[in-house]
This record gives structure tokens, C-alpha cells and sequence, in this order.
């Protein structure tokens, strides 16, 4: 059946450190997310979302996934409340996906699978100096997760699906203006939250989840065009950039708590 094949899929994919490689890793990401198991809290805050569209630098392809980075040297765009103490500066966002639309996203929700999920990270500004500092530490990092579902075209998405030709090959990059990642938010406030990780090395215990409940919808073309990126350099053997994701690790001594009842 198809289960076993993604298990097996997990096991054998090359690009994943298994959860035995991490020692101690107490609060690795992602987690399959039980809607039951996950616990209201009414202290919970609104996730307070404040981007500059003239922060926005440029798309580059790092070899993992394609990230379009922001200029954060002041407190431009920014997030605050939610489960958040501090404010936090927008880093980058990024995006994982799979070859087909049966997988793709690193969170699940009750197994569910998406086709992708995106990922906006910030960092702890107010904290730490700099955001390679505040990768390593506990309160370092807030990365909000938006699934991806296959439906509707995405208006706001293909500025950044029409940028993607340019950065087809892993190291090339393209200056990218005025770009507000809020559209890629669904309008649903409702999000989990918990204590987990980075996804890929250093996979650092310093990130604040904030995983949102609703998904935003995208059409087919659009997620073949993330799809026909690759992990490769140019000259390189192409090996499609595909199945980007993590496989799911141990929940542990955590509770996920919801914004939402
Ligand atoms: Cl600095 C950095 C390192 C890895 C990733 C990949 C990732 N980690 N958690 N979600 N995505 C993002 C930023
Ligand atoms: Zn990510």
C-alpha cells in the first residue's frame, strides 16, 4: 500500500538525517500534529504580522529549496504576540514540496499530508545580535508554517513562481523587489504552536513553531513550477528539486497548544 512506501520513502531518502544523528535531541521538527491531543490555551495572543515590502532582497536556490531573503538590520518586518515574548525580524521564507501532490509538507495534521508547506523564519532580534547567533538558541528563531493545497491559482504566489526560471540551478540568485509575503497568509488567525527545530542542518532545538490552521490554496502549474527547479549546479547531472521535506520525528515530552477551541 501506499503508507509503507512513504515510510520506506522517509527511511531511505538520502537528504535527511535520521533522529539517531542528532544526540539528544529532545524537540526535533516536524511533528505530525494530533488535532485531539493539542490543548487550547486562552492566554495565547493574536500573531501580530507587520512585513515592508522594500525589505525584500532577492530569491536565491541554496541547494535544499529556493529562499527569498530580507534585509533585517532594523525592525522593518516583524512579528510579535502569538506564544512570541519578543518581537521577532523576518529572516527569509522558503517552501518544501514533493514530486507528486500526495506529500510534501513537513507538518502533518492528523497524517494528513499537504503538497507543501511554507515556512517564514525569523529571528529574536531584541535577544540576540545577529540571526546566526540567535540559531542556536532555545528562543531564537519563530518560523510560521503555511500549508499549500491544490485548488485556486494564487495571485500573490506568482510573482515568485514567474522569478523561479532564474534561480533554476542551486547557487543562482535574482534580485527580487518589493515582494509582501502577508499574502501568502490565510486570513484564518487559528494556528499550533510548540517547541521544535530547524529542519535541516545545523537542526538547532531554537525554533518557536507557529503552524497555522488553515491552508492557502494554489493551482497545479504553480506547484510544477517549484518542481522543475533543481538541487544541482550547473554543468551538474540535474537532479530535480523535489521531496525537499524532512520525514516526521518523535513528538516526545512536548504538548502542542492551539490558538483556537
Ligand atoms: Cl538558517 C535555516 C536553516 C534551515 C532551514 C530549513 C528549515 N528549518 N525549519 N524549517 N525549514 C531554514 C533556515
Ligand atoms: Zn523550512
Amino acid at each position: 500500500g501506499t503508507c509503507c512506501s512513504y515510510r520506506l520513502r522517509d527511511a531511505l531518502h538520502p537528504l535527511w538525517q535520521s533522529p539517531l544523528s542528532i544526540p539528544g535531541g529532545t524537540r526535533q521538527s516536524p511533528i505530525d500534529i494530533q488535532w485531539r491531543d493539542s490543548i487550547f490555551d486562552p492566554y495565547l495572543r493574536p500573531l501580530k504580522i507587520s512585513y515592508d515590502p522594500d525589505t525584500c532582497l532577492h530569491i536565491w536556490n541554496n541547494g535544499y529549496s529556493f529562499l527569498v531573503e530580507f534585509e533585517d538590520s532594523m525592525d522593518k518586518s516583524i512579528i510579535m504576540g502569538g506564544p512570541l515574548e519578543n518581537q521577532y525580524r523576518l529572516k527569509q521564507f522558503h517552501f518544501h514540496w514533493g514530486a507528486i501532490n500526495e506529500w510534501g509538507s513537513e507538518h502533518t495534521i492528523d497524517s494528513r499530508v499537504y503538497p507543501a508547506e511554507l515556512h517564514l523564519v525569523h529571528w529574536n532580534a531584541v535577544k540576540y545580535e545577529s540571526f546566526e547567533e540567535a540559531v542556536m538558541e532555545g528562543n531564537g528563531l519563530a518560523v510560521i508554517g503555511v500549508f499549500l493545497k491544490l485548488g485556486a491559482y494564487h495571485e500573490g504566489l506568482q510573482k515568485l513562481v514567474d522569478a523561479l526560471p532564474a534561480v533554476k540551478h542551486k547557487d543562482e540568485i535574482v534580485e527580487f523587489d518589493t515582494f509582501d509575503p502577508s499574502c501568502l497568509l490565510p486570513s484564518c488567525p487559528d494556528y499550533w504552536t510548540y517547541a521544535g527545530s530547524l529542519t535541516t542542518p545545523p537542526l538547532t532545538e531554537s525554533v518557536t513553531w507557529i503552524i497555522k490552521k488553515k491552508a492557502i490554496e494554489v493551482d497545479e502549474n504553480q506547484l510544477e513550477a517549484f518542481r522543475m527547479l533543481l538541487f544541482t549546479s550547473p554543468g551538474e547531472e540535474e537532479k530535480r528539486m523535489v521531496d525537499n521535506f524532512r520525514p516526521l520525528q518523535p513528538l516526545m515530552n512536548r504538548t502542542v497548544r492551539s490558538s483556537f477551541q
